[in-house]
């Protein structure tokens, strides 16, 4: 099964933040987006997580057309994501945060719990678990939030710039996680991330937005070598 856009435009009162976009992500696999700042990553990632409905073009889950879904049910779907902010419950505990996604999505109180607690120690902050969330410094914030995207083990998992603002040793701390969850919890990740060199050793596939369009998509090898991607966007990184 995959998730994916299908020439999926978006329009923001006359601005085209997204034009013709097709992507898709299998089981298993982790994608890298990356693209300048305003590129549309953010908007792609809302498309394919019911966050934004394209103003053209379609995101299919497998054989199943998202257009009449409301944005829960792609939750409940099995595509989860996480946002840029974070976004806890900052008077809750860590502990909760997760359990009450675990809940929403259908699981006994008891069950939540455990989930919960399972999942915090697969993302190193077991210890965690009572801490107030608004006490956080935000690379643990950052793991809870993925903790949450990781309750029911969704099928794929969008991470928006995971590893924002971290220094390079907590970024490579995170992705040394990231790269074990296609294996540890079975899901697709699409990965958003602006550090390049991260991006090309972690994904199989890569997708480079510019401008709302696509410019390259492929192998690391691939978008390492495209002439487009080396002038607009990679310069000497890719040297
Ligand atoms: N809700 C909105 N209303 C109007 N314009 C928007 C909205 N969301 C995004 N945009 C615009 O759409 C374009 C793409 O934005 P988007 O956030 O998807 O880019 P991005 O690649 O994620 O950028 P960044 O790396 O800065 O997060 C930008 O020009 C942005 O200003």
């Amino acid at each position: 099964m995959r998730l994916a856009t299908e020439a999926v435009s978006v329009s923001f009162e006359g601005l085209r933040a997204l034009s013709d976009v097709t992507l898709s992500i299998g089981k298993g696999e982790i994608i890298g987006l990356i693209g300048p700042n305003g590129a549309g990553k953010t908007t792609l990632v809302n498309c394919l997580t019911g966050f934004q409905k394209p103003s053209a073009g379609r995101v299919t889950l497998g054989i199943r057309d998202t257009a009449q879904w409301k944005t829960a049910k792609f939750r409940q779907a099995g595509i989860a994501r996480t946002f840029q902010g974070g976004r806890l419950f900052r008077d809750m505990t860590v502990q909760q945060n997760v359990e009450v996604t675990a809940v929403a999505l259908g699981l006994s109180r008891r069950a939540a719990a455990h989930e919960a607690a399972l999942l915090l120690d697969w993302m190193g902050i077991g210890h965690l678990r009572g801490q107030l969330a608004s006490t956080l410094p935000y690379t643990d914030e950052r793991r809870v939030a993925i903790a949450r995207g990781l309750v029911r083990s969704p099928d794929f998992l969008l991470l928006d710039e995971p590893a924002a603002g971290m220094s390079d040793h907590e970024c490579e701390e995170l992705m040394s996680l990231v790269r074990s969850i296609p294996k540890d919890h079975g899901c697709g990740v699409l990965l958003i991330e602006h550090n390049v060199a991260v991006v090309l050793g972690l994904c199989a596939r890569i997708h480079v937005l510019d401008g709302g369009r696509t410019l390259a998509e492929g192998t690391p090898a691939d978008v390492r070598s495209n002439k487009s991607v080396i002038s607009a966007y990679l310069g000497a990184e890719a040297e």
